[in-house]
């Protein structure tokens, strides 16, 4: 290994994100950045200059891996932008203490927001969930917490069932589930006090980029009646959209959608699957955030507060 190569600690956490056995935004987040701790402990390298450069290339290898939660770029600028030192050893501590910082206040900041989602739910409240998303549970157990009594249609979430996930966590805080196929969410619409989701991105024109079948089950929501929250602390605000680029929607391999035996059966078809789509501002009624609720067309003004007027690349030099 050169010193300017990805130790085995950011490799394996770079393909356990690509292969999604690390998930959900703020997950990513928090292991990319743990990621840049181990590589900056792993490493002896001759000079300051070494340092960085490796620090850099495995902040480029953790980057590659998925493309739509911009939760890891933040993450991996956050702990870049702290890398400051002239010797390595204490560029290293900077690292080191940057991803401790980071960590806590990705912790905090869920615990916050989870606080403020509760507040917009009932006691006797049903809400629907989609996919799986850690700062959408927050707001749940939160409620829990403060005493209400809450209860759960889950969308299962094909073609991955994350709904399993988020079933299996709301019945151990103690929230009846009932797992429903996506396409019967508009029927159980009816059945519902609030949707809440989370999200991997938003946009500055307060889009939301979260799990495909996001925007529909938003559309019918509206349609229906049922408020419909976005919960995401602002390490899923996107900087580049200040300056008009748009989110990269990825795309998976069609094996998560068709096994091969059915594939061969059906023969010569394009199968497509997108992992995650984008819900209007019109049709989310509320962000919410670490530093309150926001109407999605008023997040730019955090973003503004936060970024500035945009973000370089994380490894870009200062
Ligand atoms: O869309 C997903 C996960 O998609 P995938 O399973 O493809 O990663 C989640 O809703 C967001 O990432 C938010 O999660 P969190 O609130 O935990 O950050």
């Amino acid at each position: 290994m050169t010193a300017h190569e990805p130790t085995a600690s950011v490799r394996d956490t770079a393909e356990a994100i690509a292969t999604m056995e690390i998930r959900g935004a703020a997950t990513i987040a928090g292991a990319a950045a743990e990621a840049l701790a181990a590589q900056a402990r792993g490493i002896d390298p001759d000079s300051p200059e070494a340092f960085c450069a490796s620090l850099r290339a495995a902040a480029r290898t953790l980057h590659e891996t998925r493309p739509t939660a911009v939760s890891l770029p933040n993450a991996l600028r956050y702990v870049l932008q702290r890398m400051d030192g002239r010797d390595v050893e204490t560029l290293r501590r900077n690292v080191v203490d940057a991803v401790e910082e980071f960590v806590d206040q990705l912790d905090r900041a869920q615990t916050d927001l989870g606080r403020v989602g509760a507040n917009r739910l009932a006691d006797g409240d049903t809400v629907m969930t989609h996919c799986h998303s850690t700062d959408a549970l927050a707001c749940i157990e939160a409620a829990v917490e403060q005493g209400k009594s809450i209860s759960a249609v889950v969308k299962e979430t094909r073609p991955r069932n994350q709904g399993h996930i988020t079933a299996e966590q709301l019945r151990d805080a103690g929230v009846p589930v009932t797992l429903i196929v996506d396409s019967a969410a508009r029927r159980y619409l009816d059945t519902v006090d609030h949707v809440v989701v989370g999200a991997d991105s938003i946009a500055a024109d307060g889009g939301v980029i979260n799990k495909v079948g996001t925007s529909g089950l938003a559309v019918n929501a509206r349609e229906r009646g049922v408020p419909i929250m976005t919960a995401a602390q602002t390490i899923k605000l996107h900087p580049e959209t200040l300056t008009g680029h748009t989110v990269e929607i990825e795309m998976r391999s069609e094996s998560e959608v068709i096994d091969e035996d059915a594939r061969e059966a059906i023969g010569d078809i394009s199968v497509e699957n997108p992992a995650f789509d984008v819900t209007p501002p019109r049709y989310m009624d509320a962000i919410v955030t670490e530093h309150g609720q926001f109407p999605p067309e008023s997040i730019v003004t955090l973003m503004r507060e936060l970024f500035g007027e945009g973000a370089a690349e994380p490894w870009a030099e200062p």
